[in-house]
């Protein structure tokens, strides 16, 4: 489906909705925690679903009102389904595979076309030589079998953290102590950070030297009420807005939190963009842009939005090492640069990095979505400094993530 984005100037205050990140651990650890509690400052999303779906499958009830999940996990672990249903969720797939690992159970994991062509190769190296079994049956089928027992784990960090967060969660369930090694660049390091943030905040302990976890077993995650914050990550999309076309105020973002993708406040003002700290949040407002370099590595999920303000920037600027970017919803390395040169930028791609040229204004049109949430939402903030219209092709994907984007971005903020 297409969407036509017609607005040159947003102006006024938008509550960013709760992170998904935050959002799949808090399930996860109330849900292990076997008890009962309320999560607060709750939002759906598609990614969101498919947690709860595979919970509910293992046993775990739910009641959402008014932003307010209920949760009662005192059957979780008698199923009512062995197939995960993760749909295009890497997060929920990544966490769910070491969850089911503690059953000594087979489960099959039927997901989306797209999800299983994302690595699995650091589980894969993991349970070689341990007796767990994670077969491939088709690009939509994927079987687990086997159990996890406590030990000592080395994995690469340089793959997805989410392969790291995931163990983490569970191995404070196991009846012995582990230790968790991590090699290599520990990338997108903020999503662990989150991890262990949650898992504090439900009573575990995990003991950290560097990037070697240590977690004692036979730990019980403690039942409890949890608000969610803010989601930086979607913040990002309409800080972006504020600088690039008025005047916007976002509500709903916690300060001193672990969210990599905070860094965006730090970015825009690297980059002479004016956010102020009011009383009522992050105010961004539009500011004259100067190019400059960003590392990518620790905060993939913002290329798309950094491709689309240096595309607005004065000068050449470059987003690097953006190898794992080739394995998200898209190649974000590809679907950036095609999303700026299809709107009438100056991007190109550089072995691991994204050139881009910045200039004052793009001239808009069609831009396809590749089934990316994020390439939609940049897309749509592009259109404030087009000359035409911007025409998202596919613009459904946002439903991945935030589902009420084009509300807030269209209806509170945009002016005519
Ligand atoms: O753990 C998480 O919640 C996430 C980790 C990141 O993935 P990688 O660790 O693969 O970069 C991020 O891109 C994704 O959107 C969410
Ligand atoms: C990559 C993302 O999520 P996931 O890896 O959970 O599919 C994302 O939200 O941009």
């Amino acid at each position: 489906m297409i969407k036509e984005i017609n607005c040159k100037k947003v102006n006024g205050t938008v509550r960013i909705p709760a992170s998904k990140s935050y959002g799949h651990r808090a399930l996860i650890a109330l849900s292990l925690s076997k008890g009962k509690g309320v999560l607060d400052n709750f939002d759906m999303s598609l990614d969101i679903m498919a947690t709860l779906k595979c919970l509910e499958d293992l046993g775990v009830d739910f009641i959402f009102s008014d932003r307010s999940l209920s949760i009662d996990a005192t059957r979780f672990g008698q199923f009512r389904d062995r197939t995960m249903k993760p749909e295009e969720s890497g997060s929920t797939l990544r966490f769910f595979i070491p969850i089911t690992l503690l059953f000594d159970e087979v489960f099959e994991f039927r997901c989306k076309t797209g999800l299983l062509k994302r690595p699995l190769t650091v589980y894969e190296e993991l349970f070689k030589d341990l007796d767990i079994v994670l077969y491939r049956d088709s690009l939509e089928s994927l079987v687990v079998k086997g159990k996890l027992t406590s030990g000592e784990f080395t994995m690469r960090g340089d793959v997805s953290s989410q392969f790291i967060s995931g163990m983490l969660l569970v191995l404070p369930m196991l009846e012995g102590d582990s230790v968790l090694k991590v090699t290599g660049e520990l990338e997108s390091e903020g999503y662990v950070n989150m991890t262990l943030k949650v898992m504090e905040d439900f009573g575990i302990e995990v003991a950290r030297d560097g990037n070697t976890f240590r977690v004692k077993g036979n730990q019980s995650y403690l039942a409890r009420d949890y608000k969610i914050e803010g989601d930086y990550s979607q913040g990002a999309f309409m800080l972006a807005a504020g600088v690039l076309g008025g005047d916007v105020t976002v509500t709903g973002l916690e300060k001193g939190t672990a969210q990599g993708d905070a860094d965006i406040v730090r970015i825009i003002k690297d980059m002479g963009g004016v956010i102020d700290e009011t009383p009522d949040g992050l105010r961004a407002r539009r500011s004259d842009l100067k190019a400059i370099d960003i590392d990518i590595s620790q905060t993939p999920d913002l290329t798309p939005i950094l491709g689309v303000l240096l595309s607005l920037s004065k000068g050449t600027g470059r987003l690097l090492n953006g190898k794992r970017l080739r394995y998200k919803e898209s190649d974000r390395i590809k679907t950036t640069v095609a999303m700026i040169t299809s709107l009438g930028g100056d991007a190109r791609e550089d072995g691991e990095d994204i050139v881009i040229e910045g200039k004052d204004m793009l001239k808009g049109g069609r831009s396809f979505a590749f089934n990316d949430h994020r390439i939609v939402m940049a897309s749509a903030v592009a259109a404030l400094r087009s000359l035409d219209k911007v025409y998202i092709d596919g613009y459904e994907a946002v439903n991945k993530s935030y589902p009420e984007f084009f509300n807030d971005f269209e209806h509170m903020l945009c002016s005519r």
